[in-house]
């Protein structure tokens, strides 16, 4: 479970969001909506302690990571949380068999698992930058798997994606919410809001209605 409480952030005379509560289980996965430059993308950055909140708490094992000395920030960032970045942080000119080591290092059939779960099986050997947006996309939620942290952080995780890889990052995403993982999408794709847990609105701090069944969703 990651939460916040009473988080603020400001740039500064101009507040992004004030006094924010939120609580994400483990198991559970919300999506974080609202207009371009609202702040979804920076609040995904202080809960992975990318960057500071103005003020506020962000609590983790009952812990302020806000607050904790940079020693415990590290160990957070290695040993629980996984980023999915809009422009997938994967090391350009190494292999994709290089960049899912970067994560942990995973047995060969973990790796290999993980490839095939995102349709990448057997390309483990070639280097990223020939890889098209897409793929390298593909190869960072397999790195995120191989990873298996407890506090995943995606924005815009389906940006470069079409209807059915959008569908399969979703459904890793909830097979990783459904082993305990406590989940955090920024995105303005409905079809990814439809498949969270739950909706919050940075743009007027609301929560919003949240999973529809799945015959339901417009991939
Ligand atoms: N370091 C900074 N200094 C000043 N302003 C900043 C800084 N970082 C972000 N901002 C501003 O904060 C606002 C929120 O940015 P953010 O990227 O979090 O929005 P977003 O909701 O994710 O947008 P989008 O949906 O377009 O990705 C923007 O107006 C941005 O210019």
């Amino acid at each position: 479970m990651i939460a916040t409480e009473n988080l603020t952030k400001s740039f500064g005379e101009r507040h992004l969001w004030r006094d924010l509560d939120l609580t994400v289980h483990g198991g559970r996965m919300l999506a974080l909506v609202g207009a371009s430059g609202t702040g979804k993308t920076t609040l995904l950055n202080c809960l992975g302690l990318l960057e500071p909140p103005t003020r506020g708490r962000i609590v983790f094992e009952g812990r302020d990571l806000a607050a904790s000395w940079p020693g415990r920030r590290r160990r957070f960032r290695r040993d629980h949380l996984g980023y999915l970045f809009q422009d997938y942080a994967l090391i350009d000119n190494a292999t994709v068999r290089a960049n899912l080591e970067v994560a942990r290092r995973a047995d060969v059939a973990e790796r290999s698992a993980a490839l095939e779960r995102v349709g990448l099986g057997g390309r483990e050997k070639e280097t990223v930058h020939h890889l098209s947006g897409g793929e390298q996309q593909r190869v960072a939620l397999a790195r995120l798997m191989v990873k298996n942290p407890s506090v995943v952080l995606a924005d815009e995780p389906t940006g470069a994606l079409d209807e059915a890889n959008t569908s399969m990052v979703m459904d890793v995403l909830g097979e990783m919410a459904r082993s305990g993982c406590a989940v955090v999408i920024a995105t303005h794709v409905t079809s990814v809001t439809q498949a969270c847990d739950d909706v919050f609105d940075v743009s007027d701090q609301a929560f919003r209605a949240g999973r529809l069944p799945r015959r339901d969703r417009v991939w």
